[in-house]
């Protein structure tokens, strides 16, 4: 089964459109989300928790509507943006109260474990907190009531490698449950290189590919030569070509050269680079 499963989703403001974007995020996985600033991340996310509506196209969570079940799955989703959207002058042990009365399932126990064990004072009211700090306590509260779908808008951004690095272990304890999936969007693409299984990439509303992340790096190479060596290459191969001043290096499917050319192995950054900005002609 796939946790969100998203077919032709539409949504016009003045000067952007998501335009027919589908992808799906199997059960048991973490999809990567990648795209530049203003690509449409926020937007189709926003769209799936229904805080945006749509105006054509299907999402389904769990295999059901989204708009038509929304409170029986908002349950089964835990959701973290890239700041702490709750009260200033709480604290965390007041945002326990006022979750109790928001989710049947919110486990208090379990929330001041996870408090502890990310090391985040009770007492402090959210505005005194650092940034890793309330990044941490949004996870907690995210996770709380056990839910099944994690959906993360930028939950590492701006924060120091180390506290990123806690954070995507967590992120990793949470996938020990088979049935726990993930929907992740970052720039961080070295974050998702570790706990990624697929990474769909959008581009001006569009997705340009939703793929397994060890099949992308295996499948994918990169070319490092002269207009000459270059242009012996088949055109159907290239995914996209980057002139500099010592040559030409071209993103190609490895399936799909020669194996006399040397090829590198990509990042998920430089497939992305290519497939954005690689210039084909
Ligand atoms: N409520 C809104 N009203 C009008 N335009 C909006 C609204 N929300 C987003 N947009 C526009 O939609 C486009 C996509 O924005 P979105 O926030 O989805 O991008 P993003 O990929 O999440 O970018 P970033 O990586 O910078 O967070 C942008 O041009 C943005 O200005």
């Amino acid at each position: 089964m796939n946790a969100i499963e998203i077919h032709d989703l539409h949504k016009s403001f003045v000067g952007f459109s998501l335009k027919d974007v589908s992808f799906s995020v199997p059960q048991g996985t973490v999809m990567g989300f990648v795209g530049e600033n203003g690509a449409g991340k926020s937007t189709t996310i926003k769209c799936i928790l229904n805080l945006l509506k749509k105006e054509y196209g299907e999402i389904l969570l769990f295999g059901k509507d989204a708009v038509e079940h929304e409170i029986a799955i908002k349950n089964d989703i835990g959701v973290v943006f890239d700041d702490l959207h709750v009260p200033e002058t709480l604290n965390a042990t007041q945002l326990d109260k006022f979750m109790k009365k928001v989710f049947i399932s919110w486990d208090s126990h379990y929330y001041f474990e996870r408090l502890a064990q990310f090391k985040v004072p009770v007492q402090k009211r959210v505005k005194e907190l650092s940034r890793g700090m309330r990044m941490k306590l949004s996870i907690a509260l995210a996770l709380s009531h056990h839910p099944k779908l994690l959906i993360l808008d930028e939950p590492t951004s701006g924060l120091d490698p180390i506290i990123r690095d806690e954070i995507l272990d967590l992120f990793l304890a949470f996938m020990q449950d088979e049935r726990h999936s993930i929907l992740f969007s970052s720039h961080i693409t070295s974050d998702l290189e570790k706990i990624a299984d697929y990474i769909t990439c959008i581009h001006n509303g569009e997705i340009l590919f939703s793929e397994s992340k060890d099949v992308m790096l295996y499948e994918y190479g990169i070319f490092k030569g002269s207009k000459e060596e270059v242009s012996e290459l088949p055109e159907h191969a290239i995914i996209g070509k980057r002139y500099g001043i010592f040559g030409v290096e071209v993103l190609v499917r490895r399936n799909n050269i020669n194996e006399v050319f040397p090829l590198e192995k990509p990042t998920i950054e430089e497939i992305m680079l290519f497939y954005v900005k690689g210039n084909v002609v």
